[in-house]
């Protein structure tokens, strides 16, 4: 199934009917203009379910989509390269570098993970000599890299702002001010390509259950496979690839600079379709390393130290994963099991 304007409301996965959850639509331009009946819309869904569609086709986004295809071809040359290469490259740092296929641990029980990732920090891209890999490295290569990190940048600030404003934030307080251009952040970009996987077979499979560690994040993908667990819903369901749009998830970070009131939505990414090659890119707004916000556990932390405690524990064995707390891969989002799919689905709009 490919990208649509009219998504059904379920389909089938893995021998059963799968919910598809609708989500509300903000519009990037007149975010850009702050009007209130928009920032309204965006407030009220990063309060209640923390994720929406961004729609991009005004003639300011346009070019972000234009965007997406040249990191997509980029993306294809450099996952089709010898693992040898890909490998050479490496993993240079948590937010800089390439993870082969099972590096963590899978979507389904007893399996690892059935995507490989390479990243590309914002800090790296503006470094006068990045390190990136040899097979994506000429100038126009890095050209791509730069417009698609520097196009996120702009959408998701554009996003933090309109948060900051519809709040009624002034001055310092302003969410900005934690993620200014300059200084040191893990904002990064990572391109992900998942491996066709059979649910019952397969050994790496999918993209396991968590939220996001970052602020925000931007996520362009053509094809199904993301699914979200909205506040209160009892089943994960997918959300539907739309025409012109890419998805934004509020993050840990920016739960815990809202005060724990805008919601970290848990997802997670399963092959709708088996034989499918899936591709995505998601931008990771993160604040500035040296924030400080208190964190699901009450502990009053840098971004830094959550990005790195998280980090470890997504790439940790099974085993070690289970033993860590539950406020850790889940930012404190519980998983409510109590309502039926129905209740969820009203609250989900
Ligand atoms: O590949 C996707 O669609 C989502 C990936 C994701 O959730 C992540 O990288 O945090
Ligand atoms: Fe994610």
């Amino acid at each position: 199934m490919g990208i649509t304007t009219t998504p059904p409301t379920s389909v089938r996965w893995n021998g059963t009917s799968v919910p598809v959850y609708p989500m509300q639509t903000v519009d990037f331009s007149s975010l850009l203009s702050q009007e209130p009946a928009e920032l309204e819309k965006l407030l009220q869904c990063c309060q209640t379910e923390g994720f929406f569609y961004i729609d991009l086709q005004g003639i300011d986004g346009r070019r972000m989509l234009d965007d997406q295809q040249e990191t997509l071809k980029l993306m294809h040359r450099f996952f089709e390269s010898p693992l040898e290469v890909k490998n050479e490259y490496g993993l240079v740092s948590p937010h800089l570098g390439y993870e082969p296929v099972g590096s963590r641990t899978g979507v389904l029980e007893n399996t690892k993970d059935g995507y490989e990732m390479i990243k590309v920090s914002r800090d790296e891209i503006q470094r006068d000599s990045p390190h990136i890999p040899r097979n994506i490295k000429n100038s126009g290569d890095i050209k791509v890299l730069e417009n698609a990190i520097a196009g996120s940048n702009i959408i998701t600030k554009t996003i933090l702002s309109a948060l900051s404003t519809g709040l009624g934030l002034a001055g310092s307080s302003r969410f900005e001010n934690t993620h200014r251009n300059h200084r040191p952040s893990t904002s990064t970009l990572a391109m992900m390509h998942y491996i066709p996987s059979e649910p019952v077979t397969a050994k790496n499979i999918g993209h396991q259950k968590h939220t996001d560690i970052s602020s925000l994040t931007l996520l362009f993908s053509e094809q199904w496979g993301l699914q979200i667990r909205p506040p209160g819903a009892k089943e994960f369901g997918f959300v539907a690839p739309k025409v012109g749009c890419a998805i934004v998830n509020v993050g840990d970070s920016l739960r815990f600079a809202s005060g724990h009131t805008m919601q970290s939505c848990i997802h997670r990414v399963v092959p709708l379709d088996p034989n499918e090659h899936r591709y995505s890119i998601a931008y990771f707004l993160r604040a500035e390393d040296e924030t400080m916000f208190t964190d699901s556990d009450g502990r009053y932390i840098t971004a830094g130290q959550w990005h790195d405690e998280k980090f470890y524990t997504f790439t940790a064995p099974e085993e070690e994963q289970m033993k860590a707390p539950a406020y850790l891969l889940l930012g404190g989002m519980k998983e409510d099991a109590e309502v039926t799919v129905k209740q969820a689905e009203v609250e989900a709009y």
